[in-house]
C-alpha cells in the first residue's frame, strides 16, 4: 500500500510511502522544466542504492552525479559542503537542475543546505533511508550543518519538492538506528498525536522490526504530525494558526539532547539523546506542576519500551552542558526557552527557568 501525505505550506509538496516507492524519482525530478543535471548526495553504506537510483535517470538522458560524503554527523561540516559546492561548480549545476538527498537524516541535512545555498536556492529532493529520516528530518525543510560550538548552528528553510519514503530499504537498518527513529515517532505522540504511545505501548515487539505493518503506521502518523505541524509555522516563528506554539513543538527534547549530542561528540545517537532531552523536560515540567506524576513515568516507561536510553550518567559536565543549551536556537537573549508539556499533546514554552530547577531536573536523569 503507498500513502501520499501532502505538506500543505505555501508551496506543497508530497511524502510518499509505501514499498518500491524510489520509482517515482524520475517524476518528481520535474521533467520540462529544464533539468539536464541530478546530484545524488549520499554516505557510503548507500552507494548501491544510490547507483540503483541513477540508472533510470541516465535512461531518461540526464547527466548524473553521484556525490559520496562522509558518514553521519561527519557530513554535516563546512568541509563537507564545500567539497559538494565544489563538484556542483565543476559539473556547471544551473538553477533548472536538482539535488537529491539520499540516506539518513544527517545526509538529507546536508544536501537540502547544498541546494539551499547553490545558486541561492534550487530544488531538491528528499529520499530518507531511515526510520528517524523518514519520520522527521527529511520533511519540513530545516536544512544545515554543525560547527563546532553546537548542532545545526548553520543553515536555512529550505523546503524540498519531494520526499520519497521507501520502506523497502529499512530491511537492513540496524537495530540501534530503528530505535533512535522510534525516538522522534514518540516525541510525535507526546506533542501531538498520543494514539502514537498507545499504539507502541500495545506492541513492543513489532516495533523492533523494521519491515513489520506497524512500523509503517507509526512513521505513518509520526510524518502527518510533522506535516501539520510546520504547515502552520514553517520558519518556527513562535506560533502556529491555531494558536499552538507552532514548530518549536517539534523541538520537544532537544536543547539538552542537541547538549548531550556535541558534548558526546555524536557518538550517542540523535535519538537516544533525544530521549534523555524528553525526560529532562518532563522533570521541569513536574517539578513545576504543571505535569502529573503518571505523565512524566509515562515517558521513562515508553522509552524504555523501545530500548532507549532514559538517563545520561557522566558527573561533573552540567556547566559544559548548560554552555551548548545557551546557544539553542529557541534562546532569547540570555534567557533559556524549553518546550514542556502542560498536559498530553498540549506543549507550551517554558522561558527562563531558575538555574536550581533546571539543576534539579538535571541532577534526576543523571544519576
Ligand atoms: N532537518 C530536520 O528537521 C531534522 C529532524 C530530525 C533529525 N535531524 C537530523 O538528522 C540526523 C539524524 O538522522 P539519522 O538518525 O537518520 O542518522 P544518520 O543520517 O547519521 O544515519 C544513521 C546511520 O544509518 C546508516 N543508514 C542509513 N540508512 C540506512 C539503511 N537503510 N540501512 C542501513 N544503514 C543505514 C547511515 O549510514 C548512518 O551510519 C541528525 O543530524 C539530526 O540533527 C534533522
Ligand atoms: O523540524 C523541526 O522543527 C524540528 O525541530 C525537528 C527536530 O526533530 C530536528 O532534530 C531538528 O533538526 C532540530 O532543529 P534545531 O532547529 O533545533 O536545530
Ligand atoms: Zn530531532
Amino acid at each position: 500500500m503507498t500513502t501520499r501525505l501532502t505538506v500543505p505550506t505555501d508551496r506543497p509538496y508530497d511524502v510518499v510511502i509505501g514499498n518500491g516507492v524510489h520509482e517515482q524519482l524520475r517524476g518528481l525530478v520535474g521533467f520540462g522544466m529544464g533539468v539536464m543535471r541530478v546530484a545524488i548526495i549520499h554516505a557510503p553504506s548507500m552507494a548501491a542504492q544510490a547507483a540503483r537510483l541513477r540508472e533510470p535517470l541516465v535512461s531518461d538522458h540526464l547527466e548524473v552525479h553521484l556525490i559520496e560524503v562522509p558518514d553521519s554527523e561527519q557530513a554535516k561540516t563546512a568541509d563537507v559542503l564545500t567539497f559538494c559546492w565544489k563538484i556542483l561548480g565543476e559539473a556547471g549545476f544551473t538553477r533548472s537542475d536538482v539535488i537529491v538527498g539520499l540516506g539518513g537524516g544527517a545526509t538529507t541535512d546536508l544536501a537540502g543546505f547544498v541546494a539551499a545555498s547553490w545558486l541561492r536556492g534550487v530544488r531538491f529532493v528528499n529520499v530518507p533511508t531511515t526510520v528517524l529520516g523518514m519520520v522527521d528530518a527529511a520533511v519540513g525543510g530545516k536544512t544545515g550543518i554543525n560547527t563546532a560550538e553546537g548542532k545545526n548552528l548553520v543553515g536555512a528553510f529550505h523546503e524540498p519538492v519531494g520526499v520519497l519514503c521507501d520502506l523497502d530499504v529499512l530491511q537492513g537498518l540496524p537495530a540501534r538506528e530503528l530505535r533512535s527513529g522510534m525516538a522522534e515517532v514518540v516525541k510525535c505522540g507526546f506533542i501531538a498525536d498520543p494514539s502514537i504511545l498507545d499504539l507502541v505501548e500495545a506492541a513492543p515487539a513489532a516495533i523492533a522490526d523494521p519491515t513489520s505493518s506497524i512500523v509503517a503506521e507509526l512513521i505513518t502518523k509520526g510524518i502527518a504530525v510533522k506535516a501539520r505541524t510546520v504547515a502552520g509555522d514553517l520558519r518556527e516563528g513562535g506560533s502556529g494558526a491555531d494558536g499552538s506554539i507552532g514548530r518549536e513543538a517539534l523541538n520537544y527534547g532537544h536543547t539538552f539532547g542537541h547538549a548531550i549530542e556535541r558534548f558526546e561528540h555524536y557518538r550517542v545517537r540523535h535519538g537516544e539523546a533525544i530521549s534523555v532531552g524528553m525526560v529532562f523536560v518532563a522533570e521541569l515540567a513536574h517539578r513545576t506542576g504543571m505535569i502529573d506524576r503518571d505523565l512524566l513515568d509515562r515517558h521513562r516507561s515508553i522509552l524504555q519500551l523501545v530500548g532507549l536510553p532514559t538517563a545520561y550518567v557522566r558527573p561533573g559536565v552540567w556547566e559544559a552542558l548548560a554552555t551548548t543549551m545557551r546557544l539553542d536556537k529557541k534562546t532569547r537573549g540570555d534567557q533559556l526557552r524549553f518546550v514542556v508539556l502542560e498536559s498530553l499533546a498540549q506543549p507550551v514554552i517554558m522561558a527562563g527557568p531558575d538555574e536550581s530547577l533546571l539543576h534539579d531536573a538535571y541532577r534526576a536523569v543523571s544519576a
